[in-house]
C-alpha cells in the first residue's frame, strides 16, 4: 500500500538498498534494467524493481531465473545486509566465480544457484541456515568436499554435475536422506547415496582426498574462529571499565590464549552462539565489512576517552586499522529502537562525514565501528606539538579547506536530519574533525543525541557552550551552527577553547576573547602566528573570522543556516585561490595589517 509507512520513517534501509545495488553492479543486464531504479521496499512496501520481493520493509526474495545475468559477485558476502532474504533464485544464468556466502542471511529457505558457472568450494555458510528447505547447486563448477549439511528443514538437494566435487558424501541424516540423483556427475565425490563407492575409487583420488581433508579442516578451523569470536565478544563485554582500559593504554581482544575447552560444546550449541554472535553484528555499508575472527583477535589500543564511551584503534591482518567506539550510559534501547538509530547515521553518506561501518548491539555493550583516520583529529593538528620540533607548520590554506569540509559535512547533515526526528551534530569539535591520509576532513560523532537519555545529553553534549543552550539546554541546528562558529575561532586564533578542551587542557573563553579583540580593534594578534606570515590572505582570514562572529551570534535566529557558510567559504576559498597565483607577484601583495571589524554578517553587540 502506497504510504504505508511505519512511525519509524527515518529508517533508510541504506545497508539493503547498497546491497542490491552492489549486487546489480556486478551484471550489466541489471545495470541495464529499467525498473531497478529509486527506494525499492522501503516507502512502498512492495517492490518495484523486477524480481525482488518485499515483505516489512524488508528484501525477502530476489528472484532472477533465467534473466541473462552474467558477470562474477567479488564480494562474497554482498548481499550480507539483506538479513530478511528467504529466497534466493538465480537459475540458469551464467554467473561466475566463487559462490556467496550466507552468513548473515540465516532466514534463506531456499537457494537456486544451478546452471550458472560457479567455481571454488561450496559456501561452509549454509551449515548455518536452519531453515534450509531447498538447496541446487546443480550443474556448475563447484570443488572440494560437500559441507556436513545436516538441517532437518532441507528437502531438496541437487549437487549434481559439478564434475569436481570430490571426497567421501559426509554421513549425516540430512545429506544420506537424498536419492544419487542428487549426487551424479561427480567423479571424485564417493559413498552413500552416490553413485561411486568408496572402495571402488581409483588410486589417483588420494589428491582429493587430501583435498577433502583439507577442506574439512577448514571448515572446522573456520567453525573454531567463530566460536572464539562468540566467546571473544563475551569475553570483551566483560573486559574491565573503559577508565580502567585506557589507563592501560591498550588491551588485547584475543583469547586464543585462553583454555577454550571446545569439547564441552554441542555442535548444536555451537551453532547457536555463532548465529547469536553473526545477528548481533550488522555492517551497514556495503563493501564495510571486515573479518570479524580478525577483529577480535587483533589488540586494541586506547585511543581516549570521550563523554559516550571510549576509542580503540584496531590493526586487522590485512593492515586495514579499524575503530571501535564502546558506547556508554545510553538509553534503555531494544535491538530494533538501535538499529533504527543506526540506520538513520548510516544514511548520512557524506564525502566529509566519517561513515559508520557497522555496530555490535549486544544486552550490556554496544560498539561502532568506523575506519581509522590516520591523520589524527583537528584538536592535535592546531595545537600539537606547538613548541616542539615535530611541529608541521598548519598553513592557512589547508586551515580553510578543513574549515570548508567541515561546514559541508555540517550541512549535509542539517539538510538530512527531519526536524521531526532531529539529529543535528549535537556535540561539534576539535577532536570530532578527523583528517584522513589525505587530510580529507571527516566530521564523526555526529547524532549521539539520538541514543543518550535527554538529561545525559544536555550535560554532555554541546562542546561551546552557546548561551541559548545553557538557558533552555535545547540542542538544535542553531547550536551546532553555534559551535561551528567556535571551531572556526579556534582555527584562526590557535587558541584551545575552555569548553571543548579535552580532559587535564587548559582553554581560554574563546569567544569572549575574540569578541574583546574585535572590540578592542587588535590587529593581527587576533590570528594564530602561524598563518599571519602569509599577508596575502589576510583578506580571507578577516571574512572567516566574520564568518565565525556571525555563527556566534547570540540570538540563534541571526545566525546562519550551514548551507550560506557554505557558499561564503567557496567565495573565500575562489579568492584565495586568486591571491595564491597574485602573491608569485610580490607587488601585488597589501601590506596592510588586518583588523577585523563587523561586518554586514555581524549583528548583536556584546
Ligand atoms: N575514526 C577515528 N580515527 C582516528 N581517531 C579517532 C577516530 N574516532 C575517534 N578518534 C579519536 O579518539 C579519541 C577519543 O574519541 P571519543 O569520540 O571517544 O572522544 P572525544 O572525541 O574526545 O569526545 P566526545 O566523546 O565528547 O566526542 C579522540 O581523540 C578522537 O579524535
Amino acid at each position: 500500500v502506497i504510504g504505508d509507512v511505519p512511525d519509524n520513517d527515518t529508517r533508510y534501509f541504506v545497508g539493503e538498498q547498497d546491497a542490491l545495488l552492489a549486487f546489480r553492479q556486478a551484471f550489466r543486464r541489471l545495470r541495464d534494467e529499467p525498473s531497478w531504479k529509486g527506494l525499492h521496499c522501503l516507502l512502498h512496501n512492495y517492490s518495484t524493481w523486477h524480481g525482488i520481493t518485499c515483505l516489512n520493509y524488508h528484501v525477502t526474495a530476489i528472484d532472477l531465473p533465467d534473466f541473462g545475468l552474467s558477470g562474477q559477485l567479488d564480494d562474497p558476502l554482498v548481499l550480507a545486509n539483506l538479513t530478511e532474504l528467504t529466497v534466493l533464485s538465480l537459475r540458469n544464468n551464467s554467473i561466475q566465480g566463487a559462490m556467496l556466502d550466507f552468513y548473515f542471511n540465516l532466514e534463506l529457505t531456499s537457494i537456486d544457484f544451478s546452471m550458472n558457472m560457479l567455481s571454488g568450494p561450496i559456501s561452509d555458510s549454509l551449515l548455518y541456515l536452519d531453515s534450509l528447505e531447498s538447496l541446487r547447486l546443480d550443474h556448475n563448477m563447484l570443488n572440494g568436499a560437500i559441507p556436513p549439511l545436516n538441517q532437518s528443514s532441507l528437502k531438496a538437494l541437487n549437487l549434481s554435475y559439478n564434475y569436481y566435487l570430490t571426497g567421501e558424501i559426509p554421513r549425516t541424516a540430512t545429506l544420506q536422506s537424498f536419492d544419487e540423483s542428487s549426487y551424479l556427475g561427480n567423479p571424485g565425490l564417493c559413498g552413500n547415496p552416490g553413485p561411486i563407492s568408496c572402495q571402488n575409487r581409483p588410486k589417483e583420488k588420494t589428491s582429493s582426498f587430501s583435498n577433502g581433508l583439507l577442506l574439512a579442516a577448514s571448515v572446522i578451523l573456520s567453525v573454531t574462529m567463530l566460536i572464539f569470536l562468540a566467546r571473544s565478544i563475551r569475553d570483551y563485554c566483560m573486559e574491565p571499565k573503559e577508565s580502567e582500559v585506557v589507563k592501560e593504554k591498550s588491551f588485547q581482544l584475543d583469547f586464543s590464549g585462553v583454555n577454550v575447552n571446545r569439547d564441552n560444546l554441542t555442535s548444536e550449541e555451537r551453532r547457536e552462539v555463532v548465529k547469536e554472535v553473526r545477528k548481533k553484528i550488522t555492517f551497514v555499508r556495503a563493501g564495510g565489512g571486515f573479518d570479524l575472527d580478525n577483529l577480535l583477535k587483533a589488540s586494541a589500543d586506547g585511543l581516549g576517552k570521550g563523554s559516550f564511551g571510549s576509542c580503540y584503534k584496531v590493526v586487522l591482518d590485512d593492515a586495514r586499522s579499524i575503530v571501535v567506539k564502546r558506547l556508554r550510559e545510553l538509553s534503555p534501547l531494544s535491538s530494533e529502537e538501535f538499529s533504527i538509530r543506526m540506520r538513520a547515521l548510516a544514511a548520512m553518506d557524506h564525502p566529509n562525514v566519517l561513515p559508520l561501518l557497522g555496530y555490535y548491539y549486544g544486552q550490556d555493550e554496544k560498539l561502532l565501528f568506523f575506519n581509522f583516520a590516520q591523520n589524527g583529529n583537528l584538536f592535535n593538528r592546531i595545537h600539537g606539538e606547538r613548541k616542539g620540533p615535530n611541529r608541521i607548520p598548519f598553513k592557512w590554506s589547508s586551515r580553510l579547506s578543513v574549515a570548508h569540509g567541515v561546514a559541508r559535512a555540517m550541512k549535509h547533515l542539517h539538510l538530512n536530519t527531519k526536524e521531526s526526528t532531529a539529529i543535528p551534530h549535537g556535540n561539534l569539535k576539535s577532536t570530532n574533525v578527523l583528517l584522513d591520509e589525505n587530510d580529507v576532513v571527516l566530521v564523526c560523532d555526529y547524532g549521539l543525541v539520538s541514543l543518550v537519555p535527554p538529561s545525559l545529553a544536555v550535560r554532555r553534549m554541546v562542546s561551546y557552550k552557546s548561551p541559548d543552550y545553557q538557558h533552555q539546554h535545547k540542542i538544535s541546528k542553531k547550536t551546532d551552527i553555534w559551535s561551528y562558529g567556535c571551531l572556526l575561532l579556534e582555527l584562526l586564533t590557535g587558541k584551545i577553547s575552555a569548553h571543548s578542551a579535552p580532559e587535564g587542557i587548559q582553554g581560554v573563553e574563546l569567544c569572549n576573547w575574540v569578541h574583546r579583540a574585535v572590540r578592542e580593534e587588535w590587529t593581527a594578534e587576533v590570528f594564530d602566528a602561524e598563518i599571519t606570515e602569509d599577508k596575502s590572505a589576510w583578506k580571507g582570514m578577516v571574512r572567516l573570522m566574520e564568518i565565525g562572529l556571525w555563527c556566534i551570534e547570540i540570538s540563534p535566529d541571526k545566525r546562519p543556516e550551514m548551507g550560506e557558510v557554505v557558499r561564503e567559504l567557496e567565495g573565500i576559498l575562489a579568492s584565495n585561490c586568486d591571491s595564491e597565483e597574485d602573491s608569485t607577484d610580490r607587488s601585488s601583495v597589501s601590506e596592510a595589517t588586518p583588523t577585523v571589524g563587523r561586518g554586514g554578517a555581524v549583528g548583536d553587540e556584546w
